[in-house]
């Protein structure tokens, strides 16, 4: 392939990568799951190795319930733009950067849900979330009869760098998502389908936990 038909290639896939995360953004903004400007998405470009690899992501501070020329922009696998822009990327890109290097995932999707929120509290000291046998548990990829899994929770801290390597240290390989204390859910996958049934799985199954568990309290 030539430089020139190198540089189209790139320009498609950043297009497309653009054209799903405004469609995943006004589906989540409809749901109510970008409250305040919270929240997050990335869909990762070209090819990928660890150590270089870049990815288009929503810029910081945006009303992400509102489409605009200014949502996206594409930075690189330490989180810089890879283009001229003004727009700053995500106050949390360090984030994806690590999740990437580390899962080498083709898309991710960060919300923040009151569900979310009280299950991470709820179960800090374990430092996770048991489900056990609770069908949806297959929209995560497990397939298992009565599958039993914990979901890592990881501490919040204002200063992004000092949670990259708390994910680092609580991924799972074979759960594609963590929890961040008192903050939200991120989950990923190959593709932004694929991540976006993973977020909304795991969002079917806190409510589903902070449902079970307030009603097991009602009944003691
Ligand atoms: C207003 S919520 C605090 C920041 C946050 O947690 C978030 O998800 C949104 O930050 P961004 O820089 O991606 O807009
Ligand atoms: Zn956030």
């Amino acid at each position: 392939m030539s430089d020139f038909q190198e540089h189209l290639a790139k320009l498609e896939d950043k297009q497309r990568a653009y054209a799903e995360l405004a469609e995943v953004k006004e589906l989540f903004a409809s749901r109510g799951w970008f409250a305040g400007t919270s929240g997050n998405l990335s869909v990762r470009v070209g090819d990928f190795n660890p150590g270089s690899f870049q990815f288009a992501v929503t810029a910081s501070g945006k009303d992400k319930s509102k489409r605009t020329a200014e949502d996206f922009l594409l930075v690189d696998q330490n989180g810089k733009p890879s283009e001229p822009t003004a727009l700053k990327p995500s106050a949390e890109t360090l984030i994806h950067c690590e999740i990437y290097r580390l899962t080498g995932a083709g898309a991710i999707f960060h919300i923040h849900s009151v569900f979310s929120n009280v299950v991470s509290e709820w179960f800090w000291e374990r430092r996770s979330v048991p489900v056990a046998g609770v069908e949806l548990i297959k929209g995560l990829g497990i397939w298992e009869e009565e599958a039993q899994i914990e979901i890592p929770i990881v501490p919040n801290y204002a200063d992004i760098p000092r949670i990259v390597p708390e994910i680092t240290d609580a991924l799972q390989p074979r759960l594609p998502g963590v929890l961040l204390r008192k903050h939200g859910i991120y989950a990923w996958g190959k593709d932004a389908f694929e991540a976006k049934r993973h977020l909304e799985s795991f969002e079917f199954l806190f409510e589903y936990v902070y449902r079970w568990e307030l009603l097991q309290g009602s009944r003691r």
